[in-house]
C-alpha cells in the first residue's frame, strides 16, 4: 500500500503543525511520500512565507536593501526547526539564496525557496530522502511544464526511495532554470508523484475537513461533502473553490487514483473522499456551490441569427483576436451572451465592440459589468425535477435580482449570474434552500 500526502501551508505553518503532521504520517505506513508546501500563516492577519519571498525578491530587483526582510524569512524557519528540536542548520542555504535574489535568479525561483527550504527540514524530521523537485517535476525550454519527462524522471528516482519528501510547486527546466506552477501549485506536485509511483491513495491534508458544499468564508459551517467525483469537483474548483488546485485533478484521474481531502487539526474526520464515479448517493440534491465575481457581459441580438451559419464562429473570433478568453456563452434564438473577464475586457472594449459589429452587423450589442457567476453542481440533479425553479425561487425570497440561468450540457451543473454585489447573498440562499432547509 502507498499513499502520497500533501500538506498545505496551514498544516506547516509552525514546529506545533509540524508535530501534527509528523503524528499522521507515522500513524500509517503507507504514507512513504511527503510533498509539503511553504508555511503558511499561524494567524488570519500573518503573512505565508510564499508572499513573503515574493515580495522580497520584489525589492531585490529594484535593487532595494532586502536583507531585513529575508531575516523575517529565516525566523520562520528556525523558529520551526527550534521548535521540532531539530540540528538542522540552513545557514548556507540562506545565504546562497540571498546571493542568487541579487543576481535576479528570477521570481519563480524566488517563490520555491519556500518549499525547497520546507522540504529539508521535513526530511530530517521524518528521517525520510529529501528530492529536491528540480530533479523531477520537468518544465520545457519554452516554461511550459512537460508531463511526459516528469513521469519518468519521478519514476525512476522514487524506485529508489521507500520513503521521500518532495518539495512541492515548483521544478526545473532542463538548463537548471527552477519554474513553478501557479499558486497553490503543490497540490499539483502532490497528484503527479502520486500517478508516477501508482499510488493507491493520495491524501491531500489542509485546514478544513473536505470539501465543504460552499466557501466556508461565506456560509458558516458548512457541511462537508463525503464523496464527490472528478467531474464535480473539477466544476467547483473551476468556479473558484480553492481547497484543491484545478490542474490537481488531471493526472490521478489518469490512473483512477482516489482523492482524500483530510483536516490537519482533526485528523479523526474522514474528510472528503473524490472519485471517477460512484454509486453513492449525494446527501443532498446539489453537491457543491462555487462562484467567481468580476465579469463583464456582451449580449447580441439579431433577428434570425439562429439561420445564419457561422454567426458563433464570427463573433468568437473576435474575441480570439483580441486575445480575450470566454468563460461562459449562454445562447437564445436570437440573442447570444458572452461573459468575459471584466479586466481582460475593459482595455479592449471598444475594439471588440467595433469587431462585432464589422463581423455580424447585428441589431444590437449590451453591455453590462460587475457581474459574478455562481456554478452550481451536483450528479443527482439530474434525477432531480425543478432544481432550477428552486435556484429561482430561493434567489427571489432572498432579493437578488438573477441577470441568467443556464443548465450546462452535461447537466451536471447550473451556473447562475448575479451583480458582484449579490453574490455572498446568493450562494447563502441556495446553501439554504437544498442544504438547510432541504425542501
Ligand atoms: N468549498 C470549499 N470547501 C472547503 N474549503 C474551501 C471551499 N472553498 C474555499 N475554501 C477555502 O480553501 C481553504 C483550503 O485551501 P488552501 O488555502 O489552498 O489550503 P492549504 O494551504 O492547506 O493548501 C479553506 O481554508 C477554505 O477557506
Ligand atoms: N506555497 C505556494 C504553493 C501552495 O500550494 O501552497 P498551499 O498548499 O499553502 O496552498 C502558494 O502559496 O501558492
Amino acid at each position: 500500500m502507498k499513499k502520497v500526502v500533501k500538506f498545505g501551508g496551514s498544516s506547516l505553518a509552525s514546529a506545533e503543525q509540524f508535530e501534527k503532521v509528523g503524528k499522521i504520517i507515522k500513524k500509517d505506513e503507507a504514507r512513504r511520500y511527503v510533498i509539503p508546501s511553504a508555511p503558511g500563516k499561524r494567524t488570519p492577519n500573518d503573512t505565508k512565507v510564499t508572499d513573503m519571498l515574493y515580495s522580497c525578491y520584489g525589492q531585490a530587483i529594484l535593487e532595494n536593501d532586502f536583507e531585513k526582510q529575508f531575516k523575517g524569512i529565516e525566523e520562520r524557519y528556525n523558529e520551526i526547526i527550534k521548535g521540532l528540536g531539530l540540528k538542522t542548520n540552513l545557514s548556507k542555504e540562506f545565504a546562497l539564496i540571498k546571493e542568487n535574489f541579487a543576481k535576479k535568479e528570477g521570481r519563480d525561483y524566488a517563490a520555491s525557496r519556500g518549499e525547497y527550504l520546507n522540504g529539508i527540514i521535513m526530511a530530517d524530521y521524518l528521517g525520510f530522502d529529501f528530492i529536491d523537485a528540480a530533479e523531477v517535476i520537468i518544465f520545457d525550454e519554452k516554461g511550459d511544464f512537460d508531463a511526459k519527462e516528469t513521469n519518468v524522471r519521478l519514476s525512476e528516482r522514487l524506485s529508489k526511495s521507500e520513503h521521500a519528501v518532495i518539495p512541492g510547486f515548483y521544478g526545473a527546466q532542463k538548463n537548471g532554470k527552477v519554474r513553478t506552477f501557479s499558486r497553490g501549485g503543490s497540490d499539483v506536485t502532490g497528484s503527479l508523484v502520486a500517478r508516477a509511483i501508482y499510488a493507491d491513495m493520495y491524501e491531500n491534508w489542509t485546514d478544513v475537513s473536505g470539501f465543504l458544499v460552499a466557501d466556508p468564508r461565506i456560509v458558516r459551517k458548512p457541511k462537508a461533502i463525503d464523496v464527490i467525483s472528478y467531474r464535480e469537483l473539477r466544476e467547483l474548483s473551476y468556479m473558484g473553490a480553492s481547497v484543491l488546485h484545478e490542474e490537481a485533478i488531471f493526472p490521478v484521474r489518469k490512473e483512477g487514483i482516489p482523492i482524500n481531502i483530510r483536516n490537519t487539526n482533526r485528523p479523526e474526520d474522514p474528510g472528503t473522499l473524490i472519485v471517477e464515479s460512484t454509486c453513492r448517493k449525494p446527501r443532498f440534491t446539489i453537491t457543491g456551490i462555487a462562484g467567481k465575481t468580476d465579469f463583464a457581459s456582451i449580449t447580441i441580438e439579431k433577428a434570425m441569427m439562429n439561420s445564419e451559419v457561422g454567426f458563433c464562429r464570427k463573433v468568437l473570433e473576435v474575441f480570439e483576436e483580441n486575445d480575450i478568453s470566454i468563460e461562459h456563452m449562454p445562447s437564445g434564438i436570437d440573442t447570444m451572451t458572452i461573459f468575459v473577464h471584466q479586466d481582460e475586457f475593459e482595455e479592449k472594449e471598444q475594439k471588440v465592440i467595433a469587431g462585432i459589429h464589422r463581423a455580424v452587423e447585428p441589431d444590437f450589442v449590451e453591455l453590462e459589468s460587475d457581474l459574478a457567476l455562481i456554478a452550481v453542481v451536483g450528479r443527482g440533479m439530474k434525477a432531480t425535477r425543478g432544481t432550477s425553479g428552486r435556484i429561482f425561487s430561493a434567489l427571489a425570497h432572498a432579493n437578488v435580482n438573477v441577470r441568467m440561468i443556464d443548465q450546462g450540457s452535461s447537466e451536471l451543473n447550473i451556473i447562475v449570474g448575479v451583480r458582484n454585489h449579490d453574490f455572498e447573498d446568493a450562494i447563502k440562499a441556495i446553501y439554504d434552500i437544498f442544504v438547510t432547509i432541504q425542501i
